[in-house]
């Protein structure tokens, strides 16, 4: 019936458009259904034809006018000679059998055995001519292959030859190109070449690889490296032809989830193939003086924890927790929601901006490193291993320290205190899963000067960005010849090393704060929850780490993430953190119901940790009991409705200026805060202060006269 229908509007579109046989002679036939339709439609027109005393000569036009059509629209598919013919015969065959049986009579044995006869021969010249033209096409892919073949390896054969004399002219040897590689990125090719016999190594070319580059007219930025090939009289040359690192590459948009098991993509090579780190065991360092990119590189790390499904990233981050705040404050201040309307997480699990908080963070972690040893004893056992087996469930921590160098060798005695931490974390935590990424401004020899730096981080970042000041390459990448600072002069370039990859050229991508929110809402759904054991050792530390008063620095962050966050401003355009601040903290206050925003999102949502100390009814700190028997708000744009209203203060909002804050990001009418606000002067969350046009809206928390709760 579709089948029909669709037929139906085929041939009603092309009656449309006016052009065109109304019969479709290229219409599609097998042997079997082709050789069918032949002959019944024959014995049809044969039988209908004599019975109504049709004149013969009708049949034997239409077969002419068949076999006519069908050449005619074979010859505009290419069909092969053989083809046509055989299609031009079926039809004047089947016509000249028409007209022979209306004159004759179709109802004898004679035309019926004939018909069937003429059924068969036509199935079986259409199977033939069938195959005949499946062979034809085969053989033409295979000849434009061939073309193609031919061309690239024209291509390869001038390379190789090319290569051979230019080694040849500089290095006084001949080498015999065995094979040449193409880059699949385009960014250059690789020589496999056979050394002269009598002792030549591959040495001798590598060091000459200025000299190669110069002699190729390579562009700046672009290298000849020569290494050991598949055994010792063979040597590999990587030729880059294009100068990647001088492009500016923003992160890859495709944001797949990952593991820390299976690599996690820091930046991309000179030959434009990404690189993969590998921070099960291992710690990071990144060295990267002011300027040089640093700030960003650390986003792209930040990115690449977001998108693995086994990985909690903690940052601590002194300098006003800036590192962390764009992968937190767009989820925090609720601005950004997932396609099914659901609240965002954060995209680090936890972020300290201050000295407190990262004692808090970084104890936290020790004790869960200690109480992972002991409670997993048995997993171990069965596993039959001392790695405890890092997984969705059990999640690795990735513990980010912005300057974390700086505060290993500083001589201040909180800072040492701090330092002492993170070498704890560093030093006991491998096997249960805690790992560090630390980053430095210089790559000076206090910093590596360190046993435990040295032993533990032998992933290695060098972001130079044409500084040579504080930038001691042999001492980052000990025993890796030829590095030059001035190799990598653009920003966001340098040296990465890890134990699979050898210290060489990179760049990292360029991430942008809108990105960043782009990524923090992409995998909002897939980062991990730390498992029971760990969140019992964490303790109330980590289950209340997003409570107003260990948050409400965030709201003091001048906002550089977006433009449409001003942090000034009551009943503007987003959530007004300063002014919830200077209200002094009660229980019920703006506060609380901020940190009940927070939790509910966070908390309840994601179902974190649980909270080991639920704080007591009406005590000083937060009463979430109560508060959370708040009527719950249905969606984002009603909880940033409320948001709003809380924002305004004493001062009060009306719906008006809700739904101009609204409008761009929700595309809340009027109308609808309108009923907001009915229901909830309703239920007691707002109070309707004023008459007339000055009549205001106060979240009952800022009301005049605010009724004793509870
Ligand atoms: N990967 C990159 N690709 C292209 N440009 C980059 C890259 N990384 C950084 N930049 C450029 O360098 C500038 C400085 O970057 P970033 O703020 O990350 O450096 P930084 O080392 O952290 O400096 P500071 O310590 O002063 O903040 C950026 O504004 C950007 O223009």
């Amino acid at each position: 019936m579709s089948s029909t229908a669709t037929a139906k509007k085929k041939s009603t579109a092309r009656q449309d458009v006016g052009s065109g046989p109304v019969l479709d002679w290229a219409a599609g036939h097998g042997p079997v259904t082709g050789a069918l339709s032949a002959t019944t439609g024959a014995f049809a027109v044969a039988t209908t034809g004599a019975a109504t005393h049709m004149p013969p000569g009708w049949a034997l036009a239409v077969g002419a006018a068949g076999a006519l059509g069908h050449t005619v629209a074979g010859l505009r598919v290419r069909n092969a000679g053989r083809t046509l013919a055989t299609r031009a015969a079926s039809w004047l065959v089947g016509g000249g059998w028409t007209t022979w049986a209306m004159t004759h009579g179709p109802l004898t044995w004679a035309a019926l055995g004939s018909l069937a006869a003429i059924g068969v021969g036509i199935g079986a010249a259409a199977r033939s001519t069938a195959l005949f033209e499946e062979a034809r096409e085969e053989e033409a892919l295979a000849a434009a292959e061939r073309q193609i073949a031919a061309e690239l390896s024209a291509e390869r054969r001038a390379i190789a030859a090319e290569w051979v004399d230019r080694i040849q002219r500089v290095c006084s040897i001949t080498v015999r190109v065995v094979g040449v590689e193409m880059w699949e990125t385009g960014a250059g090719f690789s020589l496999d070449a056979e050394l002269p016999p009598g002792g030549a190594t591959y040495s001798k070319i590598a060091a000459e690889s200025g000299r190669l580059s110069a002699d190729a007219r390579l562009p700046h930025g672009c290298t000849v490296a020569a290494s050991p090939g598949i055994d010792q009289g063979r040597v590999i040359i990587d030729v880059t032809t294009v100068n990647v690192l001088a492009e500016e590459r923003t992160y890859p948009t495709d944001y797949a989830p990952l593991s820390v098991l299976t690599g996690i993509p820091w930046g991309y090579r000179t030959n434009a193939e990404d690189i993969l780190v590998y921070l099960r065991e291992q710690c990071a360092l990144v060295v990267g003086p002011t300027g040089s990119g640093k700030t960003n590189m650390v986003h792209t790390i930040l990115a690449g924890f977001a998108r693995t499904v086994d990985v909690l990233t903690w940052v601590i981050d002194l300098n006003a927790g800036s590192a962390g705040l764009p992968w937190v404050r767009p989820a925090l201040t609720g601005r950004l929601t997932r396609e099914d309307g659901k609240p965002v997480r954060p995209g680090v699990d936890w972020l300290a901006g201050t000295y407190e908080e990262a004692v808090a963070m970084l104890d936290a972690a020790v004790r869960i490193a200690k109480h992972r040893k002991t409670a997993y004893q048995d997993l171990l056992a069965r596993a039959n291993t001392d790695l405890l087996p890092v997984s969705a469930q059990i999640p690795q921590i990735m513990l980010v320290v912005d300057e974390g160098a700086e505060i290993l060798v500083s001589t201040d005695r909180q800072m040492r205190k701090l330092g002492e931490k993170i070498l704890e974390v560093i030093r006991i935590a491998r096997a249960m899963g805690v790992r560090t990424v630390l980053t430095a401004l210089g790559a000076t020899g206090s910093v590596l000067g360190n046993l435990m730096i040295r032993r533990e981080g032998k992933v290695r970042v060098a972001l130079t960005g044409g500084e040579t000041e504080g930038m001691d390459l042999s001492k980052m990448f000990p025993g890796a010849r030829g590095l030059r600072v001035d190799q990598a002069p653009y920003k966001g370039a340098g040296f990465l090393g890890t134990p699979e990859s050898p210290a060489a050229l990179f760049k990292a991508w360029r991430i942008l704060p809108n990105q960043i929110r782009e990524i923090t809402a992409a995998t909002s759904d897939r980062h991990p929850v730390l498992d029971a054991v760990s969140a019992k050792a964490a303790g109330p530390a980590y289950a209340r780490r997003w409570d107003a008063e260990r948050t409400a620095w965030m709201g003091d962050q001048p906002d550089t993430d977006t433009g449409d966050d001003s942090a000034t401003g009551s009943g503007g355009g987003g959530l007004n953190l300063s002014a919830l601040r200077s209200e002094p903290t009660r229980p019920g206050s703006a506060e609380d119901e901020l940190a009940r925003r927070f939790r509910e999102q966070i908390d309840a949502e994601f179902a974190t940790a649980p909270d080991p100390a639920p704080p007591a009814a009406a005590g000083g700190g937060l009463n979430l009991s109560a508060l959370r028997r708040e009527p719950e708000q249905d969606s984002p744009a009603q909880r940033a409705a409320l948001a709003l209203l809380l924002a305004a203060g004493t001062d009060g909002t009306g719906a008006s200026a809700i739904a101009r804050a609204l409008a761009d990001e929700h595309g809340t009418t009027r109308q609808t805060v309108v009923g907001w606000l009915k229901d909830w002067v309703n239920d007691g969350t707002a109070v309707r202060v004023g008459e007339g046009t000055k009549a205001r809206y106060v979240h009952h928390t800022n009301a005049p006269e605010q009724p004793p709760q509870d």
